[in-house]
Order: structure tokens, then sequence, then C-alpha cells
């Protein structure tokens, strides 16, 4: 991609577009707030307080021809093996009728199998009687996206209460299950692969948890049938997937099995319906209104022709509060690529890093550094116009807020303004001198801004999904695999011998630092 005709005039642009100041492009065009907003339904993506502008744009929709997105689109949805390290299609799509499933598979079965389950313990019918808490325990993957969406959707969670188990630190099952009653807990072991160590590790201690009462309160989701098996969950109370869904895009499986607990089948296939409706218009919107390509477009700009390597996530909605970190996941573990499908060194920056804090709370945290640090910090913020069931005056500051803080990223407010200001105000010259450049505000700074009606299964649906397809245009303009994390295994495997080297003393072949570290520990320890 690099050596192409299309990369270099993203790059011409950038280099004409960086001295000129957001303002400067705004005074240039009056029509560019409308020029560079689009929209598909209620769901806007406004790219106008980015530094780029039309001629810049068409450049980089230039790029994604060149790239082919539409032909690596194509074979996506038709099922090609597009991880091709694994050897597997990537077609989370078919999950919620995005796009079809590969024969032989039975995902509307097995959706029905799962949302009935769900239906059956919303209703107290499981045997053991009714259950009162949902223990899912999982992670990555099996996790993130089930707690983010349980809290995004916390209007509609009307059945047992949800809680989410991830980390191996023992605290967290057990601060987790503190207060709650084994016999009315459901345990739900999630994991694709059935051998994560976390995961089974907490399974294992959940198990002992709920003693008697394991035998009737234990379900599990996973494509490691014999796993589930193995552990000794009844077939009846195991939900199944296949390889060709991949751990971060997964929630539309029986990983959201939680999820389905706690808003019911219908909301559950309303939340299927919102990202399939975000499939077909990634499928059929031409790319120059398509607010997947748009949005990994805005993205490559910023990494690659502007030079950014992080993007802030600001959701200005409480209960978007995971949504970070969810997005870090699918952005980060997808495309925190160096090579090529082919093998070889990518020959530029790909994913960002991703971070963020619902708004206003970043406000009063990060935000200085992003409106007067030294670096540039892009920023993605989210929002919807309407509340659930919030104050409409508290949504009012929570939106005003939002956009004076693109505002104030965008257009600053220089030291001569500053002054005048003070001066206005009756500050002696010598404190406007003092103080000008420390109140003065450089602007310039990137933001785009999200916006859809109101946060209900199916727009969270359709937000997640114009997320995932994000992330896919990018990895196909980038040319790497988005679909594989090899760079996950290492840590895990080196991990496995040090357990009894912390736990027991056991000897460990390493390496110095990491020795002297295990004796520090094992030295704290026994001294504590
Ligand atoms: O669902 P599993 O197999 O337990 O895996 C959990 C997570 O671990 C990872 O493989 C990374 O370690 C993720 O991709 C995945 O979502």
């Amino acid at each position: 991609m690099t050596t192409t005709e299309a990369w270099t005039a993203v790059h011409d642009h950038a280099a004409r577009l960086k001295p000129v100041h957001l303002r400067r492009l705004f005074a240039a065009d009056p029509g560019r707030a409308a020029a560079l907003a689009f929209a598909e339904d209620d769901l806007s993506v406004d790219l106008s307080k980015e530094k780029l502008d039309r001629a810049a744009l068409d450049a980089l929709l230039g790029l994604a021809r060149a790239a082919g997105v539409e032909a690596q689109r194509a074979a996506l949805f038709a099922g090609a093996p597009v991880n091709a390290t694994e050897g597997r299609a990537v077609l989370h799509m078919a999950l919620r009728g995005g796009a079809p499933a590969p024969a032989g598979d039975d995902v509307d079965g097995t959706r029905e199998r799962f949302l009935a389950f769900a239906e059956t313990v919303r209703a107290g019918q499981l045997p053991g009687g009714p259950v009162r808490d949902v223990v899912n325990i999982g992670i990555g993957g099996s996790d993130l996206g089930p707690a983010m969406a349980a809290r995004a959707l916390v209007p509609d969670c009307d059945g047992p209460r949800l809680h989410f188990v991830s980390n191996v630190d023992g605290a967290h099952l057990a601060d987790t299950v503190a207060g709650l009653d084994p016999a009315r807990t459901l345990v739900i072991v999630a994991s694709k692969t059935f051998t994560t160590q976390e995961t089974m590790a907490n399974a294992r201690l959940a198990r002992d948890w709920l003693g008697a009462h394991a035998a009737e309160r234990m379900a599990a989701v996973s494509t490691n049938l014999d796993g589930c098996a193995a552990f000794g969950i009844p077939q009846e109370r195991v939900f199944g997937f296949w390889d060709w869904v991949g751990g971060r895009y997964s929630l539309w499986s029986a990983i959201g099995l939680v999820l389905a607990i706690g808003i019911g089948a219908a909301r559950f296939r309303a939340f299927l319906a919102g990202a399939a409706a975000m499939d077909r218009h990634f499928r059929e919107a031409p790319l120059e209104r398509n607010l997947p390509v748009l949005l990994a477009l805005a993205g490559i700009w910023r990494r690659n022709a502007m030079g950014w390597p992080s993007v802030a996530v600001i959701p200005y909605d409480q209960r978007l509060a995971r949504l970070p970190a969810y997005l870090q996941q699918l952005d980060m573990e997808s495309n925190g690529k160096r090579v090529t499908r082919a093998g070889a060194p990518v020959g530029t920056a790909t994913g960002p890093v991703i971070w963020g804090e619902p708004g206003t709370n970043a406000q009063h945290s990060f935000f200085q550094l992003i409106h007067q640090g030294t670096d540039v910090v892009p920023v993605d913020f989210i929002a919807a116009a309407t509340p659930r069931d919030a104050d409409p005056r508290h949504h009012a500051m929570l939106l005003a807020n939002c956009l004076a803080q693109g505002q104030a990223l965008a257009f600053g407010r220089d030291t001569a303004e500053v002054e005048a200001e003070m001066a206005a105000a009756g500050a002696a010259p010598e404190a406007i001198a003092r103080l000008a450049p420390h109140r003065s505000f450089p602007g310039d700074r990137p933001s785009t801004t999200i916006l859809f009606r109101r946060l209900d299964p199916h727009a969270l649906g359709r937000l997640i999904a114009l997320f995932e397809h994000k992330v896919f245009v990018q990895g196909a303009i980038w040319g790497v695999n988005s679909y594989d994390q090899w760079g996950v295994e290492l840590g895990k495997a080196l991990a496995r011998p040090l357990i009894p080297a912390l736990a027991e003393g056991a000897a460990a072949e390493t390496d110095p630092s990491t020795r002297a570290l295990i004796d520090r520990i094992r030295a704290l320890a026994a001294g504590g």
C-alpha cells in the first residue's frame, strides 16, 4: 500500500493540511460542517472537526479503492478464509442475520436454544428454583462484550442481576460472590476454547463456592463441547458456537447468553437486528457515504497521514463506561500487527492506542493534556441525543459539555483573545503577560462526533457493528490479518512455569531480572 500512488496522494494532502488551522478550514468553506457529516438513519458521524477536507477525503476514498476494500469486504461476507493464519472464515455477522451462515452450522437453532434457556432462567423455571444472580466467568472477548452491553442497557435489564468475573486475581470472584446465595446463583463459564487459564481457574473456584448446587447451577458457552463435558457441565446447559467467530467478535453468539438473561430474548433480538442493519449498510452503501469506511479512513488519516499514535474514545454516557475497554480489545487485538498477511513487515504504523473514559468525568482528569499537552490526541465523542430515563436537564448539561470540548479542541483560544479578555476584566499588564501563555489554547486538535437518538438495544448493536467494520476496513488497507492474536500467546506460555516458582519456590529457567523479581516477591510474601 505504502508504495502506491493513492498512498502518496493522501500524504500530499496531509502535507498541505498540516499547517492549516481548523479555524482556517472552517473559514475557507462555509459548507464544511454539512459536507463532512454523514448519517444513516439516526446515526451520524461528523468528521468536520478532523484536520481534513473534501479533497483529502476523496484521496482517502481513492486509497480504500486501491487497497481493494470492496473486494475484501465481499470476500469477508462470502465466508472466505480471511483469517489466513488460522485458516478460518470470519462470519460473526451471520450470528445476527447480517451474512449467510456456513452450510451445516445451525446458527438459528443454536440461537433459539440459548434464548429459550435465557427465558427459562428469567421466568424462574430452572430446576433447583429461581435464580436471583448470574455470574459470567470469562475474559477478553468472553467478558468485555457482555459486560459492556449489560452496563449500557441497564434500563433493559429486568431479569436476574448480572455479574462479571474475569481476572484470575482471586479477589475478583471473592468480591463478586460475597453476599450471593449459591442456591440462587447461576454461574456461566464463557470461553471459546475452554482452556483459558484464568477462566478455568475461576470456573473451578466458582464450582467449589457453589458446592452441592454446582450440579444444577452451572452453564457453559464454548466451541469446545468436550471440554465442557469433561468439566462436568451437562449437555443441556452447554451452548456452542463456531471457530468462524473470533473471541472479540463473539458477543452476538451464545457468549451473549448472560446479556440475554438480563434483557430477555426480544431485546436481544433487537440488539442483533441493530448490528445486522449496520452490516447491510456496510455491504451496500457506496464508499463515500459508508459510515464504517469513513470512520476507518479518518482513522488512517490520523494514524498514517498525520502520525498521531493514539485515540481517546470518550462516550458522553455513563452507561457506555466500558465501551473504551471493549473497543481497546476490538481494535488493538485486531490491528496491533507488525506484518502483512504475507508475513512481510507492514511498512507503516498500524492500530493506534485506544483509551478513554466517559465524559464529563474525563474532562476533570486527563483532558488537560488533550487540550494543552505537547501530543495531539484525536478524540472520538459518542453520545445519544436523548436520555433513556435520566433528567433531561442533566442530559442537556452532558451534551453541552460534549460539544464544548469538541469546540475548544478545534478552535482553542489564542493568546490575543486571552489578552483582550483579561484586559477587559481589568487585569494588570504584568498579570496579562505572565498568565496569557498558560491560559491560551492552541486549538487545531481533531475530533469526530458520533451521535444517535437513544441508547437502546438496537442502537447499541448498530454502534458496535460500526466499530467492528471500521476495524475491518483499516486492517484491509494496512494489509494485516485483523482476526488472529498471536501476540498474546508468548506471555501465556511464559507464565506457566512461573506459577510453581512463585507458589512453591520451584526451580524455573528464566532470565536474571525475572529470577530476581520472583525472589523479591517470595521474600516479601514470607515477611508478610
Ligand atoms: O474465550 P477464550 O477462549 O477463553 O479466550 C478469551 C480471550 O483470550 C484471547 O484469546 C486473548 O488472550 C482473546 O482473543 C479472547 O477473547
